[in-house]
């Protein structure tokens, strides 16, 4: 018979129910030898428990096995690293988050770019949050959350209503290409301040390490009696982390291409359907444009000036990438956010002239002492609500 190897993406793998979760964990580097009908088998004999509050968790954890299953068959004999970099992912994951950063350094060399760092810490970092809280509370407490409010809605609403590109203002401290961008940092006063002044929606940063955001400053904000739609900006590569985002009360996520394969997004929004939740994907070159719009079910596309890779920030991006896939674009009704590198009127027309209908900005609104008034400077007018 003829033996494959099973592999399973880290997101999927925390999840496996547990007989395929201990045969894809037992060797080290994560694949392991079996044959495709043994995986099949064990597959169908993990039985569904029926019953309401468990009904997602094992939907999706069947969902899973049988994913599982399918890489298999699709990607035949490949390390999940391999996978990735077959679709032209340059981002490797370590996927040993117990074993010390020199072991792994050791095997794999030094992380080769920040957000390959950012990723390997975040392996780290979401293998504790799964000790902490088991994903079954965080599907729990994801359900007992607040209804969502409406992102994407919230975007077209205020593009049209304003004829400029709807505002996604960042709630952002510091970043690791600018260091810390606001020292008196409040993040709730910031989100108040930009609603007042116009923002269709927020986003705020919850990455602690490169960062300095944090789950807490998304909570509160949540709870401060801001109405506008909430962007979590983590770099998501577990479901785990989607749940606990709508448990703090985020209305929508980041989901980045460079980091996450074709299957990984489409698990991830199928999870945001379920919760009510917008995703937002992450493009930044050519290859990454042309994988999303492969994918059923993409609503919303930021393109990214800014290479997490090398941080160099080119507004031209937007303009290119929209030239050669903006038609593609149009017809599948998705709408495009321009991210990053916005610090002026002509800035914002620029991006707008390119195709998109909103845009996403941290830095040059954050840094300002009254990030509020900044807004009507960074559009050249009053944004209405
Ligand atoms: O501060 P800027 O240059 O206005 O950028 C905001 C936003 O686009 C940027 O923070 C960002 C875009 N994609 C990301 C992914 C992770 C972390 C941060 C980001």
């Amino acid at each position: 018979m003829e033996s494959l190897r099973l592999v399973a993406s880290p997101s999927l793998r925390a999840s496996l129910p547990r007989p395929a979760a201990a045969f894809a964990a037992r060797s080290p580097s994560r694949s392991r030898v079996v044959t495709l009908a043994g995986a099949r088998a064990r597959a169908r004999a993990q039985p569904l428990r029926s019953g309401p509050k468990d009904s997602i968790l094992e939907e999706l954890a069947q969902d899973d096995m049988l994913n599982a299953v399918e890489l298999v068959q699709w990607e035949n004999g490949k390390s999940i690293n391999d996978i990735a970099a077959s679709q032209g992912i340059r981002i490797r994951r370590h996927c040993r988050p117990s074993v010390s950063l020199k072991e792994i350094e050791e095997e794999l060399g030094a992380p080769r770019n920040i957000l390959e760092k950012i990723i390997w810490d975040k392996e780290v970092e979401v293998a504790e949050g799964h000790a902490k809280k088991p994903l079954k509370e965080v599907i729990e407490a994801a359900e007992q959350a607040p209804p969502t409010r409406d992102f994407l809605g919230a975007l077209a609403a205020a593009y049209k209503r304003n004829g400029v590109p709807a505002l996604i203002a960042e709630v952002k401290k510091a970043s690791p290409s600018r260091g810390v961008i606001r020292q008196n940092f409040d993040p709730v006063e910031i989100a108040q301040a930009y609603e007042k002044n116009g923002a269709a929606c927020l986003s705020i940063l919850t990455d602690e390490k490169h960062f300095q955001g944090s789950f807490e400053n998304l909570e509160k904000v949540r709870d401060s009696g801001v109405k506008c739609p909430l962007l979590c900006k983590e770099f998501v590569i577990d479901k785990w982390q989607i749940y606990y985002a709508r448990s703090k009360g985020a209305d929508a996520i980041l989901l980045i291409a460079a980091v996450l394969p074709d299957l990984d997004i489409k698990y991830f929004l199928r999870i945001c359907k379920e919760l009510g939740m917008t995703a937002l994907i992450e493009v930044h070159d050519e290859m990454e444009m042309e994988r999303v719009l492969n994918i059923n079910g993409v609503q919303l596309i930021g393109i990214n000036n800014r290479s997490l890779e090398t941080f160099v920030v080119d507004t031209s991006n937007t303009k290119m990438l929209l030239e050669k896939h903006g038609d593609a674009i149009r017809e599948k009704g998705i709408l495009v956010v321009g991210e990053s590198g916005l610090f002026t009127p002509d800035d914002v027309a620029y991006v707008q002239n390119a195709g998109v209908s909103a845009v996403l900005v941290g830095e040059s609104l954050v840094k300002q002492d009254d990030p509020g008034r900044a807004i009507a400077g960074l559009f050249g007018k009053e944004l209405l609500h």
